[in-house]
């Protein structure tokens, strides 16, 4: 097969930024996705209803001419973060979910949850109007070896609070491990996983191996080669519970390639391509509409896009820019260090 036709796709977990960086980054998703889950962890962080708002009116006035996306807006979850106010946000359809980062876990998550009591009212709320939870599933105990952290977190965090919240919706988000696709795999329909571009190419070697390299770097950390074998299996199962969630994470190089380098790959420019590339490498390019552009949409309660995307398998290697040049400077995009043949025609 040389060419195929999803519905548009959507992005349901990304890192816009704000200011110079999100004027940069946002037309890297635009190009090819119908709508994004953007991430609230902003400094200072989205946490109201009416910094959500704000922010949604942001990436609006930063968007380039023609695009027709929809930013899905998440509010981040605090120890005080009220509930009435997230229910209002929900129900005024400007937020599709609400993020937990335990505190410390990865970029800007100081605000995040310390204490899981305090948050329970919230998580109640969110359970009883069907407000999807988007958890970044790693502990911060230093104890604890950084590549066990997703394990760990699923055994001692995670499933505690879904039993005790019956009925919260959960969403692991950029699962890493084998660890995460089984649980995902054992729970019902309220838990979905996303996956992202990157966690399917690279294992723990690329970052390290031969010299390290900053530009792989992200939280969770890529794990060993079973682990990325098992994302791909799930990734490409056409199963509904998984689905794309690029994770796209700009940073500016000179924040990546230094002595304490900020974490996250960015691969907004590219993911179709590459998709397109291990889907077929695995034989299951007939599942990645599901992954891309079905699953997502039904685990959100929203309707696949009606539009569509064509991507085509040439032979010459598909090109995109070494780096997005934007007014916070230059992003590295992500190398998946071989040819790629597939290109998105936009
Ligand atoms: N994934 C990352 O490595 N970084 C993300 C934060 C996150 O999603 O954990 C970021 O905001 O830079
Ligand atoms: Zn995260
Ligand atoms: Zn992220």
């Amino acid at each position: 097969m040389t060419r195929i036709t999803l519905p548009r796709p959507d992005d349901w977990h990304l890192h816009l930024r704000d200011g110079a960086m999100l004027s940069g980054v946002l037309p890297e998703t635009t190009r090819h996705f119908a709508r994004a889950i953007v991430m609230p962890n902003l400094v200072p962080p989205v946490v109201t209803g009416a910094e959500a708002a704000a922010y949604r009116d942001r990436i609006l006035v930063a968007m380039p001419e023609g695009a027709t996306f929809d930013p899905l807006m998440t509010l981040y979850l605090t120890e005080t973060t009220d509930p009435a106010d997230v229910a209002a946000a929900a129900a005024s359809g400007l937020v599709k979910a609400v993020k937990l980062y335990p505190a410390g876990a990865t970029t800007n998550s100081h605000s995040g949850v310390r204490d899981f009591d305090k948050v329970r009212g919230v998580l109640e709320k969110m359970a009883e109007i069907g407000l999807p939870l988007c958890v970044h599933g790693e502990v911060v105990d230093p104890a604890v070896d950084i590549f066990d952290r997703e394990a760990v977190f699923i055994e001692t965090v995670l499933d505690p609070i879904r039993r005790a919240t019956p009925g919260l919706r959960v969403v692991m988000e950029h699962i890493t491990t084998k660890d995460g696709v089984d649980y995902a795999r054992s729970q019902g329909d309220d838990l979905g996983a996303t996956i992202t571009t990157h966690h399917l190419i690279i294992n723990r070697n690329h970052i390290l191996v031969g010299g390290i390299k900053p530009h792989y770097y992200c939280l969770p950390v890529a794990k060993r080669e079973h682990h990325r074998l098992a994302l791909r299996a799930a990734a490409t199962s056409g199963e509904a519970r998984f689905f794309l969630g690029t994770d796209s994470a700009p940073h500016v190089d000179p924040l990546k390639e230094c002595a304490c380098g900020c974490a996250g790959c960015f691969t907004a420019t590219n993911t179709m391509s590459l998709l397109a590339h291990v889907f077929e490498e695995e034989g299951k390019l007939a599942n990645l509409a599901a992954f891309a552009s079905e699953n997502g949409p039904r685990f959100y309660r929203l309707p696949v896009n009606k539009e569509t995307l064509t991507l085509e398998k040439t032979a010459s290697a598909a090109t995109w820019p070494a780096k997005i040049e934007t007014g916070a400077g230059p992003v590295t995009v992500f190398d998946p260090g071989f040819p790629v043949f597939w290109h998105a025609i936009d």
